[in-house]
């Protein structure tokens, strides 16, 4: 028997899924049918989120409840808050909000020995739980780091605006809140991509919600995933100043490196994601009247560009508009979390709708049969 080896499963079809449609030649994304950029323009990261869970977006009674729902949980009960207390400062924020998860999924006492997709129900409701309360793990995180206390959640802000409150200690103007909004709308679902894959390879052992997005939160953390949103920061912080952008790339290129931010295992003529998420970014670059971070982005887009043609993924305009809010680099990937949790979940649930063992084979390449 010849066995083909896709390495990275590149070109591999899994499985089927009604959540999202990854378009390449088109280079467009939609969510349950509805193109991402529409969905960026018109409706909030709630809306959004509904749409994920439930197929159809929400009617106003319907946003209501979920609303209600999402605002009533935000809290952090003092468990969660002492275990985040007493892990140190060197920890990743990753693991910090991986670890949270964890401690979410312990205290809950309703999770079944054996998931099913009986347990749709309840597995919403457990979703919802992680959502509403990832906002207060990432911002509490944030101000531990910065030596400042937690600030509680306030009922009468959206989503956005109080994940910003809650970090930052105010609602800042629409302007910021409306570029968070757009970049967690942008980040919710993106199909088979490895932490969603990875949530599935768990869920479909038939363990349990939480452990399935434990899981993913460990395969975002990378940088060839959802770590390069912070990697992207970084590399702007080496190259300083727009003018050096050319000389530092062709060294990096030399030296092999990856220039984080760039290429992408689906998209190769550009991310879907990433005009809309330029957009963002240049209100804030305006709003903050920072015209030198836009010449040092556009600037080694372009030099990547005649060098490499390769074209920037959605980290490339995110790690820049989340420095601009405000946030320590380090805790950009959690803001990554915040949002594709809405995304893993709805596969989680997919998951179980038609559950097959995830288990593919290998080709064994060590030595032939040998006795002691
Ligand atoms: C939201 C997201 O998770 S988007 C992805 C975020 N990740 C990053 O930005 C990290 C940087 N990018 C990369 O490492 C890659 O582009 C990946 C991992 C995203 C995709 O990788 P793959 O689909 O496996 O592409 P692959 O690595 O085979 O690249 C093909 C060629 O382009 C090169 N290439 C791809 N991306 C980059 C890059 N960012 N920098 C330099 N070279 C690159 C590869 O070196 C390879 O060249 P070769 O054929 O001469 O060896
Ligand atoms: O699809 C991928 O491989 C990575 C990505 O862009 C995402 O998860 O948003």
């Amino acid at each position: 028997m010849t066995e083909e080896i896709r390495k990275g499963l590149a070109g591999v079809v899994v499985d089927a899924t009604a959540i999202s449609k990854v378009n390449p030649e088109t280079n467009s994304l939609l969510y349950r049918g509805y193109p991402v950029q529409e969905l960026a323009e018109k409706c909030t990261f709630e809306e959004v989120a509904y749409l994920l869970w439930h197929g159809e977006l929400p009617s106003p009674a319907q946003l209501e409840e979920f609303q209600e729902l999402e605002r009533s949980q935000r809290h952090l009960d003092n468990t969660v808050k002492r275990v985040i207390d007493e892990l140190p400062l060197t920890a990743h924020p990753m693991d910090v909000v991986r670890t949270a998860i964890s401690v979410i999924g312990a205290q809950d006492d309703t999770v079944p020995a054996l998931a099913s997709s009986a347990d749709a129900e309840a597995n919403l409701r457990r979703a919802m739980s992680m959502f509403a309360r990832i906002p207060a793990i990432v911002a509490y995180d944030q101000r531990r780091r910065r030596g400042l206390e937690l600030v509680e959640p306030r009922d009468d802000l959206a989503y956005s605006a109080n994940f910003l409150y809650m970090t930052f200690g105010e609602v800042p103007e629409l302007v910021v809140v409306n570029a968070f909004d757009v970049s967690m709308i942008l980040y919710a679902e993106h199909s088979f991509n490895a932490s969603t894959f990875t949530a599935r390879v768990v869920t479909s052992t038939l363990s349990d919600i939480y452990s399935a997005v434990v899981g993913a939160i460990g395969a975002l953390k990378g940088p060839l995933h959802g770590g390069a949103n912070e990697a992207v920061m970084h590399v702007f912080d080496e190259i300083e100043i727009a003018e050096r952008a050319e000389a530092w790339l062709d060294q990096a290129l030399v030296e092999k490196r990856k220039i984080m931010g760039f290429g992408h295992r689906v998209y190769k003529s550009g991310d879907s994601r990433v005009p809309t998420m330029k957009k963002a970014l240049d209100t804030l670059i305006e709003h903050y009247d920072r015209p030198d971070m836009a010449e040092l982005y556009d600037r080694l887009e372009a030099a990547m560009d005649a060098r490499k043609a390769i074209k920037p993924n959605l980290d490339y305009p995110s790690g820049p508009a989340y420095s601009l809010m405000g946030f320590d680099t380090e805790l950009f990937t959690p803001l990554f979390v915040a949002s594709r949790v809405t995304g893993w979940t709805a596969h989680i649930l997919e998951q179980l709708e038609a559950n097959a063992l995830i288990r593919p084979l290998s080709l064994y390449v060590g030595p032939d049969e040998r006795h002691v």
